[in-house]
């Protein structure tokens, strides 16, 4: 028989209440055991909670969710519990201690889900990254996706696959002999063409995908001196970076994310662009390069009172790589030193000592990174998806390229184009896939 797991489904102790969960089989008989007579199914109770012995071990709510209508599909318990370690601790001590019981492993609730069919892998992810999500955007792309939108999608693609495929059976199973080799009817061309191009937009919007997941893309970069770590810490509103009059000073790379518009916006601090002998800093400006490099946006920052022009500036962003120059916002920074400073040739201007213009700043940054985010409640493609749908698109190119396919080739490549696709919500093949996507979620989950 299945084991039944327990463990604690909240989050860090000490907390005002701890929610320990048990499923599976023995969670009756386990609830029984520990809360005396159970409740009403799905009603919460306040119970005396006994150890195995018969101590008193806590006083808390207690509900029961018979099986399958319950998160994990199998019978499962609640217990919410005073949120302390020893109480916490003692309680699942407790129940390991009663036959069939075990701690569970990082994901396993959310998967007994998926093993039980209430979710799907889509929907599994989804909530994966519900738990992960840390801003608005992030969490509404997230709770999309665990409510069933990419399922959905991915169905409704399987079942039109389907249906193509068998109307091209139908051909050849109800044919007379010899009749086969007609080449695949027009409609259903037409049909596989539409699903082909529906794939292909909903894979145009990886990039976006990429940046509600991993983030916009800050480089703050600049010649010495310019300001980039005064404005990183007052943009961060703490003291990240070492600031000094020395031009130099920055030398590694660091890192603060943003919440703007919703969207996590990564700013990087980058040592300033110079020929320099010293090899330490040389090692910081290659760093500040790459850096530009991979950036979403580019702020170049240029201090007032100095001799810098804006050709020269530019000269160092197209000096950035060997890729696109990186789109740029031109920076005057310390535009507290010169009082009527030319701004013409750059789109801001700033001073982190006045802190005039920062607020514009952020509204640009905010701006830039919605652009490239995209439609606010698109679904999100997370990069399994991309690259299922990419061999699901393959297939589908395949089977357009040759209009003349065997009717029997042709329902083989759409059978392959479907299996590729049922991979995504874990209808075929999956078992390599499953310990992927249960590992990243927490014990308890
Ligand atoms: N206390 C507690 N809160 C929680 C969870 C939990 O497990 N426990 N969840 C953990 O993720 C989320 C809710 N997820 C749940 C998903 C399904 C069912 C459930 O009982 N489903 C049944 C009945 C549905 C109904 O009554 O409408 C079913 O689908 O058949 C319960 C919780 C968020 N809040
Ligand atoms: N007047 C004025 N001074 C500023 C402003 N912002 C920064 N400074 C000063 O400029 C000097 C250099 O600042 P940093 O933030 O270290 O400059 P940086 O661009 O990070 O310099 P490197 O790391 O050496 O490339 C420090 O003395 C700061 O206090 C500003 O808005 N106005
Ligand atoms: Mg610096």
């Amino acid at each position: 028989m299945e084991d039944t797991i327990v463990a604690l489904s909240s989050g860090a102790l000490p907390a005002g209440v701890a929610v320990v969960r048990v499923s599976g089989p023995a969670a009756r008989r386990v609830a029984e055991r520990l809360a005396g007579t159970l409740p009403e199914p799905r009603r919460a109770s306040l119970r005396r909670i006994r150890d195995e012995a018969g101590a008193m071990l806590d006083r808390g709510l207690v509900l029961f969710f018979p099986g399958p209508n319950s998160a994990t599909g199998d019978d499962l318990a609640e217990f919410h519990l005073h949120g302390g370690r020893a109480t916490v601790a003692r309680f699942v001590e407790a129940a390991t201690s009663l036959p069939g019981l075990r701690l569970a492993e990082a994901g396993e609730f959310t998967r007994r889900a998926f093993v039980n069919g209430r979710i799907d892998l889509t929907e599994a992810e989804g909530l994966s990254d519900l738990l992960a999500a840390e801003t608005e955007r992030q969490r509404r792309a997230a709770l999309l996706q665990a409510e069933g939108g990419s399922r959905r999608l991915f169905e409704d693609w399987g079942t039109r696959l389907l249906h193509a495929r068998a109307l091209i059976e139908a051909s050849f199973d109800f044919s007379d002999e010899g009749d086969v080799g007609e080449g695949v009817d027009a409609g259903v061309r037409a049909e596989v063409a539409v699903l082909a191009a529906e794939i292909d937009a909903h894979l145009s919007g990886a990039a976006r995908g990429e940046i509600l997941r991993e983030g916009f893309r800050v480089a703050i970069a600049g010649p010495p001196n310019a300001g980039k770590s005064s404005l990183l810490n007052a943009l961060a509103r703490r003291e990240v970076a070492i600031v000094t009059p020395v031009p130099g000073t920055t030398r590694d790379v660091l890192e603060v994310t943003l919440d703007l518009a919703g969207l996590p916006v990564r700013l990087f601090d980058t040592a300033g662009l110079r020929e320099t002998a010293d090899p330490i800093e040389a090692i910081g400006v290659k760093r500040a390069r790459e850096t530009m490099e991979r950036a979403d946006l580019v702020l170049w920052l240029d201090a007032a009172d100095s001799a810098e022009t804006e050709a020269a500036a530019m000269l160092h962003v197209k000096q950035s790589g060997p890729g696109e120059p990186r789109p740029t916002l031109r920076v005057r920074s310390k535009a507290d030193l010169a009082a009527a400073a030319p701004v013409g040739a750059y789109d801001l201007a700033i001073s982190v000592r006045t802190g005039a213009g920062l607020d514009a700043l952020l509204a640009a940054l905010a701006a830039r990174a919605d652009a490239a985010a995209g439609a606010a409640d698109a679904l999100p493609l997370q990069a399994r998806h991309r690259a299922a749908l990419v061999e699901t698109r393959r297939a589908l190119a395949d089977f357009a390229r040759a209009p003349d396919l065997l009717p029997e080739v042709a329902a083989e490549i759409l059978r392959e184009a479907a299996d590729r696709l049922g991979r995504l919500t874990g209808r075929t093949d999956v078992e390599d896939l499953l310990g992927v996507i249960f590992s990243r979620f927490c014990i308890g989950k």
